[in-house]
């Protein structure tokens, strides 16, 4: 790619540029990204507002498409100077079959590396998750955690498995010497504007009579990361991805900023409690042994349900064992290989997350 805003205007490629984080990507990319000529944005399910982006200087292309689809995919890339690939099917709570999971995140992930080497793109960022490294089947903590921190990472859920073996095969394509030039991001749990899970607690608690109840130990921190900051990094990362391929090719990064350590729920009362909900409770007010309990029957009510509806409560098994494990993560790596430094401060990013929620009024949009 030349080195100069003015010379070359480069395409750009983001899969799943319609999602939470995708279109996070898409905004910040059309807002701080000089060299940007085309803007590609292939998704399953196109979003409706797309088309205000298509009166601005740089071309926007919505496209409709499956990364299941090799040749949906290979049409989309062909021509395109970086991709960043957000699309996934992040599901947790049984909505799709194991064999989907991995379609979508293990084969859709192939798809679009073949037809990067294909059509010669030469630098493509994925989107991994922190789920690859944990937490482990054995609820082993990872306690301020980096990059290089020893962790046993094994895992029986479908979408770490699909993230882990996805991002296995990003790593391939260096150690081949391909042409192409990878590196993965692993964002920690993301929240901002359009966390749906963020809304759907808003949602619980508003028909709780503005309470949560405290289901997991105040003690147990989980590192969160906010949305903008994840999409500064991957937009950060695909630029200097050429500058400097030596030290960031086939290189993992996890995401960060200054949001601070807390348990899930206590983190996400940074944000409900301003907008009117209480959590109750100092300590879990039900027994641990209850909520495994609880757990267990949602999935057997689950699969008892699945041929007359969709039964996916946020509490199962895995969520529970999630939640219940310490998980943070203290790095500086994406700082030292390229430069990243969070874009919107922990008060920025908590103002924007409250002002959203409190626009969605607990509506289902
Ligand atoms: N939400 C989180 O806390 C975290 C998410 N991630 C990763 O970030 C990426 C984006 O996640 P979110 O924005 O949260 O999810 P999301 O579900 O909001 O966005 C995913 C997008 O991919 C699209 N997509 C799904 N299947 C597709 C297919 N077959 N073909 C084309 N597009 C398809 C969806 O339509 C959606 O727009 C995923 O790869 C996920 O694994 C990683 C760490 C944390
Ligand atoms: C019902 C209660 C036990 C409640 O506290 C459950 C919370 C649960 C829904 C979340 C707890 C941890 C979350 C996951 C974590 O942030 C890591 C993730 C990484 C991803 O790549 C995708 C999302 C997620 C799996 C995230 C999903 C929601 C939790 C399991």
């Amino acid at each position: 790619m030349a080195d100069s805003a003015q010379a070359q205007k480069l395409v750009y490629l983001v899969t799943g540029g319609c999602g939470f984080l995708g279109e996070h990507v898409v905004r910040m990319l059309l807002q701080r990204e000089p060299r940007l000529g085309e803007l590609r944005v292939f998704d399953l399910h196109l979003g409706p507002w797309l088309e205000e982006l298509k009166t601005g200087p740089v071309r926007v292309t919505a496209i409709q498409g499956d990364v299941t689809q090799a040749h949906e995919v290979a049409a989309a890339v062909a021509g395109a100077h970086v991709v960043i690939h957000t699309a996934g099917l992040v599901d947790v709570f049984g909505r799709a079959s194991p064999k989907t999971i991995h379609e979508v995140n293990v084969q859709g992930t192939r798809n679009v590396i073949e037809a990067c080497v294909q059509t010669g793109t030469r630098f493509l960022v994925y989107t991994s998750s922190m789920e690859v490294v944990g937490p482990n089947t054995k609820g082993h903590p990872f306690y301020r955690g980096n990059e290089d921190t020893p962790y046993e990472a094994v895992h029986r859920h479908p979408y770490p498995c699909s993230k882990a073996l996805a991002e296995w095969l990003m790593g391939l394509l260096v150690c081949g010497g391909l042409p192409l030039v990878t590196c993965a991001l692993r964002p920690t749990g993301i929240y901002g504007e359009g966390h749906q899970i963020m809304r759907d607690f808003y949602r619980q608690g508003l028909r709780l009579g503005g309470r949560l109840f405290r289901a997991i130990p105040a003690s147990v921190e989980h590192g969160r990361v906010y949305v903008g900051n994840v999409a500064w990094m991957h937009v950060l990362a695909a630029r200097e991805l050429e500058r400097r391929a030596a030290r960031m090719g086939g290189q993992v990064y996890f995401c960060y900023d200054g949001s601070p350590y807390k348990s899930y729920e206590d983190f996400n009362m940074e944000f409900l409690g301003p907008c009117g909900l209480r959590l109750v409770g100092t300590r879990p007010l039900v027994p641990y042994w209850l909520l495994v309990f609880l757990a267990a029957l949602n999935v057997l009510l689950q699969w008892l349900l699945r041929p007359l509806l969709l039964y996916a409560p946020l509490l199962n098994p895995y969520t529970l064992a999630m939640a219940n494990t310490t998980f943070t993560v203290s790095t500086d790596k994406a700082q030292r290989h390229f430069g990243y430094e969070p874009l919107f401060s922990w008060e920025d990013s908590r103002t924007r997350t409250i002002l959203w929620v409190q626009a969605t009024g607990g509506s289902a949009q």
